[in-house]
């Protein structure tokens, strides 16, 4: 059985509620889970503003009216007009005795902490009997369940004292009698002995999710928030932060500790203690696989696990010769902090014993030290101690991880990074568990050492290449060679790995998390008994959730175009050597290009045109630097190319096609060569990545096939058809060497037009001496104005063109 805590932001609005009963939806036919929810986003708060208002004799009925209809709102909108009253009616009673509590507030002009505590609970009440209303369309056994009658504490009002003995037995003997139902369960609130309403304090709702799962001895706590788990960093700081797989209690405990905001850690010592998983998802991102927080973790190849900092801190420093050798000092410093509610962040203590140094939050820190100036007035009067000052404007930043332990180097590795980027370090401390190292820095710093110490951790990790294929054809199979003879020069002069996660035919597919052998991909793919599923294939990559993921398209199908724009967006970058996706509608184009600035990604397409001749990428540098094309002329068909430069005395012309085919020059139907399909593509995304929006339509292309060859059903009869049509290829050849010339398939861009034509050219033309399957194309432009730039070469065939697909790849990388 499973505990689901949802918070704030999960039932904040109707679209996350609507995706809150999405995650719910698979659960239907197996056990039951609890649903543990927190207030709607934002409630919490301005209950506690109205209460103060209320004491402080301010209007409060305003905001109380738009806490009110936000839960309004949602009920309207989620929920047939039949199914409305009875849960309105419910909420109505719920906000007239708010407002009967502040009101009382407002006469008393007294907030008490149990008054508080009990204005505070409508908030998680009114979030649950809204959200377990809406869930009863779906599961008729929806069970509104008001948490606080179960869950006994201490009379400590604000920060409750669980009674965990009665506290299980009364969730154990309530679930004992519900567990047909699906319960809703109120979070962060709870009473004392006389039933009054208590709260739990920070974090609450995930306290209570844990003390639900403890009781019940739950499978897995689930805690849904609106991030990707935990990260390795604040993302808001660190851009290139990513999530956490997996992380130990200690470590979630160090890293939460310090900054990260995803749950709160005495929360977790329940689940804790009774070994029960937590799992941190995303309601708004549920392809995301969550960080689980559990015992026995796997080996991580991360030498840290995160880096967490906390922005704002203050300071002390004690020193004096009264201090040295004089046992029990800090002893009598830190338990008269820790009796006055004085809590300490970080201690270090220089090994003369001269001096200790200490931090606290900024609003405690003038505490702190009047209450040094009192405890050791008599040491600082007799000037065996120096009158301690705060010193503020200073942040902490910690490095948090088990490996640290076992790995040497590492606090080598952090000094340095700091010490590169001209970070001044105030005072170190590393916690004795050695899974935490902690220095303070000046808080100007803050940013740019996190970035540092960042880049420094992950750096080896960042510079590996996560590439997941699609096609094992002519260039699927031919680059996976490549890839496999060139990763070690790679590692040795790059320090780059390719490393490839998954591969993907029409038939099979196969991903493995430690990535794919190269030597054996084949055998491998072939023996899985998964058939290919292109959403799955999808899913599964982006639940991965790795660094410097590329989907790399060696498909000639219209499939995974649809998906290009979704993996861009997932952050994944995308190499193609397929023509489809940047040859259909300019909107569609447009739109990858923008996905990929958008999300920070590659979108490289260079094998589009001219296979691994740098075409796309010479267009491309012309254009960032301020160049314009006024002229393209080119042959971009490699198949074509070949057929008239082989198309001699003593063969016939469907011979030279199928030679053609044989080399892997065509498309995989080499009719889309012959018609001139492939062509025209490709001037279509030279013309748009020259910056005409232009569409297929617009392109002028001059077939030079007979009608009946292009009626040609099958590849077999187009063979066919193009023997039948011996006499009118022959005529074609005869014609231009009678004239000295040969035969050329030229396109043109010229003023923001694009034509396809059949030409014979002679020796004067810059396009009569091509040989094999050679490509040309010259761009006359402003800047190569009186002779144009020519780019020539092979254009065609499995090796130039893996080539290039493999180059598009490195150049992710280099990023
Ligand atoms: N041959 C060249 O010189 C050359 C040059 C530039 C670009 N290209 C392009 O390279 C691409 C591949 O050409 P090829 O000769 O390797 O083709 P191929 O027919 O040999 O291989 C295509 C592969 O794609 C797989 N595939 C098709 N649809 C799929 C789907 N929906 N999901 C997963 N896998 C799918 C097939 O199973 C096959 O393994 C084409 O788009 C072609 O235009 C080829
Ligand atoms: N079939 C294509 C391959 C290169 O895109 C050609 O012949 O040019
Ligand atoms: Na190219």
């Amino acid at each position: 059985m499973n505990i689901l805590k949802f918070g704030g932001t999960s039932v904040g609005s109707v679209d996350s509620i609507s995706a809150l009963i999405e995650i719910l939806k698979p659960l239907q036919g197996q056990e039951n889970p609890v649903v543990v929810l927190s207030a709607m986003g934002g409630v919490t708060n301005t209950l506690l503003e109205m209460a103060e208002s209320a004491k402080d004799l301010q209007d409060y009925t305003e905001r109380l009216k738009l806490v009110e209809e936000k839960h309004f709102k949602v009920i309207r909108t989620l929920l047939p007009a039949s199914a409305q009253n009875p849960v309105l009616t419910k909420l109505k009673i719920c906000f007239n005795e708010l407002e009967d509590i502040l009101q009382s507030v407002y006469n008393l002009r007294e907030l008490s902490p149990q008054t508080k505590d009990l204005i505070l609970s409508y908030g998680e009440r009114c979030a649950t009997i809204m959200v377990s209303h809406i869930a009863k369309q779906q599961f008729p056994e929806a069970l509104y369940v008001d948490g606080s009658e179960l869950i006994k504490t201490d009379s400590n009002f604000g920060q409750a004292k669980v009674n965990t003995q009665i506290t299980e037995m009364l969730i154990r003997d309530f679930y004992k009698d519900h567990q047909d139902k699906l319960l809703f369960v109120t979070g962060f609130i709870s009473s004392n002995d006389e039933g009054r309403v208590t709260t739990l304090g920070r974090g609450g709702s995930d306290y209570t999710a844990a003390i639900w799962g403890a009781a019940l001895n739950a499978d897995q706590i689930e805690i849904w928030t609106d991030v990707d788990g935990m990260l390795t960093a604040d993302p808001r700081m660190v851009k290139k932060a990513f999530s956490l797989p997996e992380l130990s209690y200690t470590e979630a405990m160090e890293l939460s500790y310090f900054g990260a905001k995803v749950i709160y850690p005495p929360t977790m010592i329940p689940a804790f203690l009774k070994r029960i998983p937590i799992v941190i998802k995303n309601t708004f991102n549920t392809d995301f696989a969550g960080t689980y927080i559990k015992h026995g973790i796997s080996p991580s190849p991360l030498p840290i696990k995160g880096i967490s900092s906390i922005d704002e801190i203050s300071v002390l420093n004690l020193s004096g010769s009264g201090m040295v050798g004089k046992a029990g000092f800090s002893g009598r410093l830190f338990s008269m902090l820790s009796r006055e509610q004085v809590n300490v962040v970080l201690i270090t203590q220089s090994s003369s014993e001269h001096s200790i140094t200490f931090a606290v939050k900024p609003a405690d820190s003038l505490k702190a030290l009047s209450l040094i100036n009192k405890e050791f007035e008599l040491e600082l009067q007799a000037r065996k101690l120096e009158y301690p000052e705060v010193e503020n404007g200073l942040s902490v930043l910690a490095i948090v991880g088990e490996n640290m332990k076992r790995t040497p180097g590492m606090s080598g590795k952090l000094f340095s990074a700091l010490g590169r980027n001209g970070v001044n370090v105030r005072a170190i401390a590393q916690g004795s568990s050695e899974y935490n190292i902690s220095v303070i820095i000046s808080k100007t710093d803050l940013s740019k050492a996190v970035n540092a110490v960042h880049d420094a951790f992950y750096a080896d990790l960042k510079k590996t290449l996560h590439i997941f294929c699609l096609g094992t054809g002519n260039i699927g199979k031919t680059l996976f060679r490549q890839l496999q003879e060139q990763m070690p020069f790679l590692a040795a002069n790059n320090d780059l790995q390719v490393k490839v996660m998954g591969i993907s035919n029409t038939r099979t597919m196969l991903l493995n998390p430690d990535g794919i052998d190269l030597a054996t991909w084949e055998e491998e793919l072939d023996a899985q008994e998964t058939k290919a599923s292109l959403p799955d294939f999808i899913k599964r990559m982006k639940s991965m959730n790795l660094p410097n993921c590329v989907f790399v398209d060696n498909t000639a199908s219209h499939n995974p175009i649809e998906y290009y724009l979704d993996i861009l967006q997932s952050s994944i970058s995308v190499v193609t050597c397929n023509k489809l996706g940047n040859s259909a509608d300019y909107e569609q184009y447009a739109a990858f290009k923008q996905a990929a600035r958008t999300y920070g990604v590659d979108f490289f397409y260079e094998t589009n045109v001219g296979a691994g001749l740098p075409i796309i990428r010479t267009l491309r540098d012309l254009m960032l630097s301020g160049d314009q094309v006024g002229r393209i002329e080119a042959i971009l068909s490699g198949t074509i190319s070949y057929i008239f430069n082989n198309y001699k005395n003593g063969v016939l012309f469907h011979e030279v096609v199928k030679e053609a085919q044989d080399k892997g020059y065509t498309e995989p139907d080499p009719r889309d060569d012959l018609n001139g399909k492939d062509f025209m593509r490709k001037m279509l995304i030279l013309a748009r990545d020259a910056g005409y929006a232009l569409e297929e339509k617009d392109i002028d292309l001059q077939n030079m096939l007979p009608a009946s060859c292009m009626a040609a059903e099958s590849v077999a009869d187009f063979y066919q058809e193009l023997e039948n049509n011996t006499a009118y290829f022959e005529n074609l050849k005869s014609e231009a060497t009678n004239n000295n010339k040969v035969l050329r398939y030229i396109g043109k861009l010229e003023d923001g037009k694009v034509s396809i034509n059949l030409q014979m050219v002679d020796e004067n033309h810059p396009f009569f001496t091509l040989s094999g399957s050679d490509n040309i194309i010259s761009f006359t432009t402003n800047r190569y104005k009186d002779r144009p730039l020519v780019v020539k070469g092979p254009g065609a065939g499995a090796e130039v063109t893996a080539a290039g697909v493999f180059a598009d790849i490195i150049n992710v990388g280099k990023r």
